[in-house]
């Protein structure tokens, strides 16, 4: 990074700038210094407006709809908001651009929603339609770089102006943003001057409790505890998240109980706090700024400083009141008796002493006021912490000794930005305070990976402007270009009292600090209604959590990486801009995998699903829209021709033959993934149709795991009795060719033949060779073309609305059929956490009675442990050795179909 340090362009969305903050400046910070109680303790709002230009709105469609769409001809495309928290160090900035839906509502979507009773998705009544939530840190004495920013965005349009209404002007010198921290006073002339904007000034309590009330309720993994170096994501119930504490160590310290929203009372602080360990620290050991303070104190031993339990009694330990020998007797107390002066002492000691003293001691009476109130949770944040792990270590090991193991720290992963976040959360109307987990989505942007969750200035405009970044990278910066090995976790040592071990030369000194995304605010996503347990719903299988399963993850997907770079590139022509933007998404999404390899929590709980996601957006970044769309086209065809043959077969069997026949047939023809390195290398010795003759000749029962016997007398019953077909089933669809039209659309046209309707379930996004609910219909129409029962059904379901299908077979049954239809997953990726899918889906989830979950993505990687309240079946050939040796015991190519019963 050194070479990028120099040059002051490099601004982007997740890149740092420049070097630490004049540590100086801290001291005029107010959101920094310890608080004065707040007057009253509701939050105050002032100013109302409307969030959107809602003059010639007009209803669209039928007025009748609970939740109509209501159209505003005046709003333009994008607008923002923004907030601000000005600190003595730095500047915080949150800022929301809301984006138009700009979905399709094609006759397929128009159908479904008739069909499965959708009015308006399940969108409010006022018309919050998404938008991103951005968070930007800028130097408080660069200001300047601050001001060109909301400037070139054009943010500071979106603000108030006096009149309460969206200022629509730019020339408009009445808007009002609101603002917070001591810097909303010391420059709202500079603001006024600079950019027309008046400041609204709102209390920096009530904001930091806004700020955290919000995102301890909208954000899964926000919470996490730091025990040893490790870090635990900590997912906390919103109804059980009152009361707690939160403690805010600034320069002096702040003790809240908070205790719902607007409801909170400063309980207690301290004046000794960050402000204590900096203006001590400066003077006894000359540092010049913070973060080189803190830096000395990776490398000290308090030892030579402190005076141990062990030093008063002679190295034992004062058992009978539980005091290890190792243990703090008295901080600085050895400096009492020895006969030096302050230079005999190492400055890295001094700063180590210093550190742990204050941090036991806000430690210590955040424990002792969470337990004067009753409260199990205490939240820390300010700027003291700033993600930094030895101070997050000693805090935590304070409450935990005290409260007996009993009360847990806590920290937030947007801390910086709760005041920021509080301001935002004080505009009326923007319609987010109750935005719900399921309806955020957080997203790293290219950026992401060089902060180390660090200052960063202005996101790079347009696309062209990020490859020349990534470009200018790769020429001058050669660190992060793959994986590297990961260190043994920083540990502040035994029981937090021992001489912390040297974090080494692998881990930049900022390694283990957090990222923050993108969030990206999707008000259709809902939770897939048909879980049993949403508390206990964890889609990832496999825990990345264990180092050498992460390892290998991160590995396989940086040695995919060129060849799916291959596949992008070809993917748009193998032009030179193509070209360009492959190389600049290879770098970025190695940069990925070496910042998660340095920091595994850096972009919060990470699952396998997360990470193939992950490639996916980079992608997308890089405007790769489907890296195997000739791959897919060519295998559709292929499978198409035959399709017509395979049907024939089929309905000359047996209809307990049949079944089976289907099963396989979906199980071989999922060989057909290429996210898997061994399929790709088998699909170079044949073509599509011969590798899934060899895959389905290789189908040998019983299967790893085979239930199929289960599933058989469900379908068919046994004996004379002919059980009750499904009303509804929905088959998660995973791989387009072969896989989709010989195995999953003939399982299809089986049920439809049950009289069982059909939905299905396909990624609203491409990922890998995955099919889209956009290419379906398409793909269907086809189908139905060889087959009486996929045209009737995929008509009743609205499939064939523009296409003329000619019933080949000449036999032209018209008569009535239960509907085959298609909806959206809501997702982009190979895998499907049912945690945030389409409302769509939702809707169709309603009244479902099976679910066919395909693919190793949707059924092993993710939801293989998922219980639902509908009966479940789940189809996947295991294409990777080492997922089949630890998921089923078995080999590569070993087979799953378990069918589960109602739960
Ligand atoms: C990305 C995938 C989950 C897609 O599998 P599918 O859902 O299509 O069956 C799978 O290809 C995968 O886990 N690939 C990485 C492992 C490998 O190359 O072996
Ligand atoms: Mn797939």
């Amino acid at each position: 990074m050194e070479a990028l340090k120099a040059d002051p362009v490099l601004g982007i969305d997740g890149i740092i700038l420049k070097e630490e903050p004049e540590a100086d400046k801290l001291r005029e910070s107010q959101t920094e210094r310890e608080m004065v109680p707040p007057a009253g303790n509701s939050i105050h709002r002032s100013g109302s407006r409307p969030q959107l230009d809602l003059s010639k709105a007009a209803i669209q469609g039928n007025f009748e709809e609970r939740d109509p769409t209501i159209l505003l001809p005046n709003q333009s495309d994008d607008i923002s908001h923004l907030a601000l928290d000005i600190g003595g160090s730095l500047i915080k900035l949150v800022y929301f651009s809301r984006r138009e839906d700009r979905s399709i509502d094609d006759k397929r979507k128009k159908t479904v929603k008739e069909r499965l009773g959708i009015s308006n998705g399940n969108r409010r009544s006022y018309p919050i339609l998404g938008g991103r939530l951005h968070f930007v840190k800028f130097e408080t004495h660069k200001i300047n770089e601050c001001l060109e920013f909301i400037s070139s965005k054009q943010l500071h349009r979106g603000g108030l102006d006096s009149h309460g209404w969206q200022s629509e002007n730019p020339a408009n010198d009445n808007v009002v943003i609101k603002a917070t921290g001591g810097g909303a006073y010391k420059f709202a002339d500079l603001f006024k001057e600079r950019l027309g904007v008046s400041l609204d000034k709102e209390d920096e309590m009530d904001c930091l409790v806004a700020g955290a009330n919000f995102l301890l309720k909208a954000i899964r993994h926000e919470a996490f505890t730091h025990m040893e170096g490790q870090k635990e994501f900590v997912q906390i119930d919103q109804i059980d998240l009152f009361p707690y504490l939160l403690v805010n160590v600034g320069s002096g310290v702040s003790m809240i109980k908070v205790d719902g929203d607007g409801k909170f009372q400063r309980v207690s602080g301290t004046n000794v706090g960050g402000g204590t360990y900096w203006g001590l620290g400066r003077l006894l050991t000359k540092c010049k700024s913070f973060d080189e303070l803190l830096e000395l104190s990776q490398r000290g031993d308090n030892r030579t400083i402190d005076m141990l339990v062990g030093d008063i009694y002679g190295g034992m330990d004062y058992n009978k009141i539980g005091l290890s020998a190792s243990t703090i007797a008295s901080s600085f107390g050895k400096a009492i008796s020895e006969n030096k002066e302050l230079e005999d002492y190492r400055p890295e000691d001094i700063s180590l002493s210093l550190l742990r003293m204050i941090s036991y001691n806000i430690g210590q009476i955040s424990y002792l006021n969470a337990l004067r109130f009753g409260l199990k949770r205490i939240f820390f944040g300010g700027f003291f912490i700033r993600g930094h792990a030895y101070t997050m270590d000693t805090i935590s090991f304070a409450v935990q000794f005290w409260s007996k193991g009993d009360m847990q720290a806590m920290f937030l992963r947007h801390e910086g930005f709760l005041g920021a976040l509080g301001a935002f959360m004080s505009y009326e109307k923007h319609g987010l305070d109750d935005l719900m987990v399921h309806q955020l989505v957080e997203r790293f942007p290219m950026g992401a990976p060089y902060t180390g969750g660090q200052i960063h200035g202005p996101p790079l405009g347009d696309l062209n402007e990020k490859i020349s970044w990534m470009e200018k990278f790769v020429l001058k910066g050669t660190e992060i270009t793959a994986p590297v090995p990961m260190a043994p976790p920083g540990t502040t040592g035994l029981g937090g009292f021992e001489v912390p071990s040297a974090r080494g030369g692998t881990l930049r000194p900022d390694a283990s600090n957090l990222n923050v995304g993108v969030l990206h605010l999707v008000p259709t996503l809902e939770v897939f209604p048909l879980l049993v347990d949403l508390k206990k719903y964890e889609p990832n299988t496999i825990d990345l959590g264990d180092h050498s399963e992460l390892e290998y993850w991160l590995t396989l997907l940086s040695e995919h990486l060129s060849d799916l770079v291959d596949k992008a590139v070809a993917s748009e022509g193998g032009t030179d801009d193509a070209k360009r933007r492959g190389d600049a998404f290879a770098c970025a999404f190695s940069a990925h995998l070496a910042r998660l390899m340095e920091e595994p929590a850096a972009y919060g709980k990470l699952g396998l699903a997360n990470l193939l996601e992950l490639r996916e957006e980079c992608l997308r970044e890089f405007q790769f829209v489907d890296a195997y769309r000739t791959i897919k086209q060519r295998e559709n065809e292929a499978s198409l021709a035959v399709l017509p043959d395979l049907l024939v077969e089929l309905d000359n069997m047996s209809e307990e033959r049949r079944l089976l026949t289907l099963i396989e047939g979906v199980l071989a023809a999922n060989i057909f993934d290429w996210g898997s390195r061994a399929c790709v290398d088998l699909y170079h010795k044949g073509t599509i149709i011969e590798i899934y003759r060899m895959s389905r000749n290789k189908m040998q029962r019983p299967w790893r795991v085979d239930d199929f016997d289960l599933f058989k007398k469900r379908m068919l019953g046994s004996g004379d009795k002919r059980p009750q077909p499904h009303k509804r089933a929905l088959l998660f669809v995973d791989n387009s060719g072969a896989d989709i039209i010989l195995g999953m659309l003939p399982l299809a046209r089986e049920l439809l033949r049950h009289g069982t309707e059909v939905v299905l379930v396909a990624n609203s996004l491409p990922a890998l060779n995955d099919v889209t609910a956009m290419e379906l219909p398409d793909i269907v129409a086809e189908a139905a073309k060889h087959c009486d029962i996929l045209r009737r059904a995929a008509e009743a379901g609205g499939l064939l609305v523009d296409v003329m299908v000619n019933s080949l077979d000449g036999s032209k049954d018209n008569s009535p059929s239960v509907p085959l239809m298609v909806v959206e997953n809501g997702c982009g990726s190979p895998c499907i956490d049912l945690r945030q899918v389409s409302s769509e889906l939702a809707a169709a989830a309603k009244d479902a009675d099976l679910i066919v979950l395909e693919g190793m993505g949707r059924a092993l990687h993710t939801n293989f442990n998922a219980r639902f309240k509908c009966e479940a079946l789940k189809l996947a050939m295991v294409k990777n050795q080492r997922l089949a040796e630890k998921l089923i015991k078995g080999n590569i190519y070993d087979c799953v179909c378990r069918y589960e019963p109602a739960s």
